[in-house]
């Protein structure tokens, strides 16, 4: 069975082709500046990379592009469509209906409509996304797999908040958590490298990319996560604030006399590592080495981001009461030997240590911590990728409507 593996952002569709026969990634690619002038392509097979220039109007061009692609004689992997057995869609907010993988019916697509203004950034070009595909591949099957289905397993008394309880009732406001494939995927794949038995087993998770967020999965189930309504809470992220005091949002309207959409846009693309830095950049890389080559403010702000990290890890070794292991992931989280040190260092009074040979690496899926660490600390590379590719296939294979996580 071959999947093709789509995430559509709202500027860009990554893409990978994955057969499932071996898993092995056929190749993978990202389409980006959709909608604008200077639209490209990146399509990698293997170890070639392609590149092709090309506008693209809206989400449905670029995904034609992208089958285009797969079909080309020169730098495509199929000979024709008829190939693809299925489509594995990225769906970032599931709200409270989706626990579970599902296949994607008109019914579905009702939910996820219904669900759009609680992820206004996300929601609409994930819809986009699976629509440009039901029309460009009428016959295949597409499955939805939601970044907040593994976190509906949190008690109310993580998910909610202390506001009125109408809130919650009458519009569902609450947290959601997201990244929850990855915490899925790196907190299961944590358990099978240590040998234990995933369903007694109590690890932190560290999802920091460009998006970061944390979770706390005890016994295979999420019980609570660093990101909240929106994926705007908890920790500071490239361009996102992470926790703040709700009043600032307030006071910004109120005594600086900003609108809505700018105080949006400024707490969502104008914050986070970006806005610390006096817009040095969002990218840790360049964060890193400018603190490297003395720039105190870019240092202030690698300090404000460890730190906000160690205090989450510290909550959630409360919340369940201990932990056995502590996962870092995605872009900064596999790469970046200085943000995984300076976190633990924080974290003696857990009887972590790491051995700081065995971290100076990037990207490997390995165990960090020393051999008489109380908790063990491991790199494990994400891959949302392959948990959708292997949901899809699930659901298609076995001819059932959903996969339930837990
Ligand atoms: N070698 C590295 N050292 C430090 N940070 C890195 C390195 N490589 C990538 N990153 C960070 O990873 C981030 C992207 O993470 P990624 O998980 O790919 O994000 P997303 O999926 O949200 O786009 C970049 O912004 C960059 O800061
Ligand atoms: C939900 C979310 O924050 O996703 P990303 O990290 O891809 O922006
Ligand atoms: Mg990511």
């Amino acid at each position: 069975m071959k999947i093709l593996v789509v995430n559509c952002g709202s500027s860009s569709v990554k893409y990978q082709f994955i057969d499932m026969n071996g898993e092995k990634v056929l190749c993978k690619g990202l389409a980006e500046r959709i909608g604008i002038e200077g639209g490209r392509l990146v399509h990698r097979v293997n170890n070639d990379k392609h590149v092709i220039e090309r506008n693209m109007k809206d989400h449905e061009e670029a995904l034609k592009l992208v089958l285009d692609v797969l079909v080309d004689p020169e730098i495509g992997v199929i000979k024709d469509l008829s190939e693809i057995d299925a489509v594995g869609h990225r769906v970032v907010h599931g709200a409270e209906r989706f626990a579970s993988s599902v296949l994607i019916d008109e019914e579905v697509m009702k939910a996820l409509e219904e669900n759009v203004h609680l992820a206004p950034l996300h929601n609409p070009p994930n819809i986009l996304g699976i629509k440009a595909i039901q029309k460009l591949l009428p016959k295949v099957p597409n499955v939805g797999v939601f970044d907040t289905a593994f976190h509906q397993s949190m008690p109310k008394k993580a998910y909610l908040y202390a506001l009125p309880y109408e809130l919650y009732e009458k519009y569902r406001i609450r947290r959601y958590g997201f990244h929850g494939t990855s915490h899925r995927y790196v907190s299961k794949r944590a358990a099978e490298i240590l040998g234990r038995d995933y369903y007694d087993f109590k690890v932190i998770t560290c999802h920091l990319g460009n998006g970061a967020s944390i979770a706390a999965v005890r016994h295979g189930k999420s019980i609570d996560t660093s990101m909240g309504f929106t994926p705007l809470e908890g920790l500071v992220m490239g361009t996102r604030c992470g926790d703040i005091d709700p009043a600032i949002v307030i006071y910004l309207q109120q005594n600086l006399g900003m609108s809505v959409e700018k105080v949006y846009d400024l707490l969502n693309k104008k914050s986070g590592m970006l806005g610390l830095t006096n817009n040095l950049s969002s990218d840790m890389r360049d964060i890193e080495d400018a603190a490297q080559s003395g720039n105190e403010i870019a240092q202030l702000a690698l300090d404000i981001y460890v730190y906000r990290i160690a205090k989450y890890i510290g909550a959630y070794a409360a919340a369940m009461n201990g932990v056995d292991a502590i996962v870092f992931t995605a872009g900064v989280g596999e790469n970046s030997p200085y943000v995984r040190e300076k976190v633990c260092e924080y974290l003696g009074f857990l009887g972590v240590k790491i051995d700081k040979q065995l971290n100076d690496v990037k990207g490997v899926e390995r165990i960090i911590s020393t051999p008489d660490s109380k908790v063990a600390v491991l790199i494990v590379p994400t891959n949302e990728e392959l948990v959708i590719a292997r949901d899809t296939k699930y659901i298609v294979e076995n001819k059932v409507k959903e996969l339930k996580l837990f």
